[in-house]
C-alpha cells in the first residue's frame, strides 16, 4: 500500500476512533514509519486549511474520492515534498491543480498572512488551550506609544494605564488594552483583539508581535549610528525591531537563506519605514568576519532556526515525533547553532551579542550557550539579563532568560547576551541588566554552580 492510502487509512480509523496516532501509526506494518508519520501528523496539523482549500474546488464532486486521501495527497502537493506518486491520484490532482492553488492563495488573503507556515500557526492557535494575550509593539520609527495609545483610545479602545503584574495582563478583556510591565513599546491586549485589519497596524505603525520575541532586540539594544548584524534574519520582525532601536541610524545588516522570506521580510521592512537595512541572500556561516564591510559591526542578532518547540498552538503532542523533534534532529540543530554562535564571535570589533530561540529544549539554548562560554570566556562574559523577569535560563546559566505560556503568558523563549570582556560599553548603561546585588540574590536562590565554581577559584 503507498504511503497515501495508509496515511488516509490512519486518518480514518483515527475519526473513528480506534486507538492514539502513535499506536495506529506503528501498527501499521508500514515499512517507512518516519514518512508515515509526518505524513499524517502534518496533514493533522493543516487540517482545517486543507478542508478550506478543498472545498474552494470541485475535487470533492469526482466520483469515489474520499476527504481523507484528497487531504493527505493535498498536503502533500501543496505544503509537503510534492506528490510522489503516479497514475490515477496523480491526473486526479494535477486536473485541480489551478484551482487548489487559486483557492490556497484565496484563504492566505481572507487570513491576512503570507506564508503557509503562518496559515497554519494561526489555525492551530485558535484551536489550543488558554489564548495568550495579543501584543502590539509600537513602531517608534514611525510614531510614538503616547501617540498610539491615544489613537487607540479613540478608536473606542480602553486604556488601562501600565500593568502592574502578569495577572493584569492575563485579565484583559473586549475592548481593554495597557503597556507591558516589562518592555516599555509593548501594548497588551486581550486574547481575542484582532488588529491585522487596523489602520496602525497596516500603516506600520504597530508590529503585531509576541511579547517574548521582543526581548533580543530590546537587549541588544544597539544605539543610533551603530553597526549591526542580524544573522538569520527573515521575516524580519527582530530586524525592525533592532531599526527601532538605533532609530534608524547607522547600519543593519541583515541575513537569510531563505528567499521568500527575504521577500516577505522587504515588504515589512518597507512598512515598518525601516531604511538602514541591507538585505542579503546569504548563508550567515559564509559571510566573511574579516571583510572591511564589517568592520565597525559592534552588535549582532542571532536568531537561527530551531525546532520551534516553545510557539504555542504547535501541536506539540505531535510535532514530539520522529520527524520533528527526535534526539539526532535535535543534534543536528544544536550543532548549526554552535557554528552559527562560534561565527558571530569571530567579528573582530564585536562587543554584544545576542542568541535567542524559540525553543524549548536546552539542547538548543542553555547547552549551546554553555558550549559557547567554555570555548570564548577569557573573552566574553554572559550578561545577567532583567532583574524583574522571573523565569531563568536553567541552572547554572540563570543569567539567561526563558519566557514561556504557563509563566509569562509568551510562546516559549530562550535568550542570552554575550558581552566581550574589555568592551567600554557596559551593558549596565543601558539598564538592561542586573545589579550586583539581585544576581547574588538569584544565584544564592538558584544555588548557581558556575558562581560557586568561580568563587572557590
Ligand atoms: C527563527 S527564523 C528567524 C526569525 C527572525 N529573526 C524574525 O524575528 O523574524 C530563522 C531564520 O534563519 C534562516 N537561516 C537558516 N540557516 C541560515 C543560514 N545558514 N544563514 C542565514 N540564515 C539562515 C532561516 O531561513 C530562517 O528564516
Amino acid at each position: 500500500m503507498s504511503v497515501y492510502a495508509k496515511a488516509a487509512d490512519i486518518l480514518d480509523r483515527l475519526e473513528r476512533n480506534e486507538a492514539a496516532v502513535k499506536t495506529l501509526i506503528y501498527n501499521s506494518g508500514f515499512r517507512n514509519i518516519k514518512q508515515l508519520y509526518a505524513l499524517v501528523c502534518n496533514t493533522l496539523k493543516y487540517s482545517d486549511v486543507l478542508e478550506e482549500v478543498i472545498s474552494g474546488t470541485s475535487l470533492m464532486k469526482e466520483k469515489k474520492v474520499k476527504m481523507n486521501i484528497v487531504k493527505v495527497l493535498v498536503y502533500d502537493h501543496l505544503f509537503g515534498r510534492g506528490l510522489k506518486c503516479g497514475g490515477g491520484w496523480k491526473n486526479l490532482i494535477m486536473k485541480h491543480h489551478v484551482r487548489l492553488q487559486a483557492s490556497l492563495a484565496k484563504l492566505k488573503v481572507k487570513r491576512k498572512v503570507c506564508q503557509n507556515e503562518d496559515l497554519l500557526q494561526k489555525s492551530v492557535s485558535e484551536n489550543q488551550g488558554r489564548p495568550l494575550p495579543r501584543y502590539a509593539r509600537v513602531n517608534t520609527i514611525k510614531t510614538t506609544v503616547e501617540d498610539a495609545i491615544d489613537y487607540l483610545k479613540r478608536d473606542g479602545f480602553t486604556y488601562q494605564g501600565q500593568a502592574k503584574s502578569l495577572e493584569d495582563l492575563g485579565q484583559l478583556s473586549g475592548k481593554n488594552f495597557c503597556s507591558d510591565l516589562h518592555l516599555p513599546d509593548l501594548l497588551v491586549f486581550s486574547s481575542n483583539t484582532d488588529l491585522h485589519a487596523h489602520f496602525l497596524y497596516q500603516a506600520g505603525h504597530i508590529i503585531l508581535q509576541d511579547k517574548a520575541s521582543c526581548l533580543p532586540a530590546y537587549l541588544l539594544s544597539p544605539p543610533p549610528g551603530a553597526h549591526v548584524i542580524d544573522a538569520c534574519a527573515a521575516p524580519g520582525n527582530k530586524t525592525s525591531h533592532l531599526a527601532a532601536r538605533m532609530s534608524n541610524r547607522g547600519k543593519l545588516f541583515a541575513f537569510d537563506l531563505d528567499p521568500k522570506r527575504l521577500s516577505t521580510m522587504s515588504t515589512l521592512l518597507l512598512r515598518a519605514g525601516v531604511t538602514c537595512q541591507e538585505l542579503a541572500h546569504m548563508d550567515f556561516l559564509k559571510v566573511n568576519p574579516q571583510d572591511p564591510k564589517y568592520s565597525q559591526v559592534e552588535y549582532i542578532l542571532l536568531d537561527p532556526s530551531c525546532s520551534g518547540s516553545g510557539i504555542v498552538g504547535r501541536l506539540n503532542e505531535l510535532t514530539d515525533n520522529p520527524a520533528s523533534s527526535s534526539e539526532e534532529r535535535l543534534q543536528a540543530l544544536a550543532r548549526f547553532q554552535q557554528l552559527c554562535l562560534a561565527h558571530a564571535l569571530r567579528f573582530p570589533c564585536l562587543k554584544r551579542l545576542v542568541y535567542s530561540t524559540c525553543s524549548l529544549h536546552s539542547q538548543e539554548n542553555e547547552d549551546v550557550v554553555a558550549a559557547c562560554m567554555q570555548q570564548h570566556e577569557k573573552s566574553f562574559r554572559l550578561v545577567a539579563l532583567l532583574p524583574e523577569w522571573p523565569e531563568r535560563g536553567r541552572v547554572p546559566l540563570t543569567q539567561c532568560l526563558r519566557a514561556s505560556q504557563s509563566k509569562m503568558l509568551t510562546n516559549g523563549f530562550f535568550v542570552a547576551m554575550l558581552e566581550k570582556k574589555d568592551s567600554e560599553e557596559k551593558a549596565q548603561t543601558h539598564g538592561l541588566i542586573c545589579s550586583p546585588a539581585s544576581v547574588e540574590k538569584r544565584k544564592m536562590d538558584t544555588g548557581n554552580t558556575v558562581s560557586k565554581k568561580r568563587r572557590r577559584k
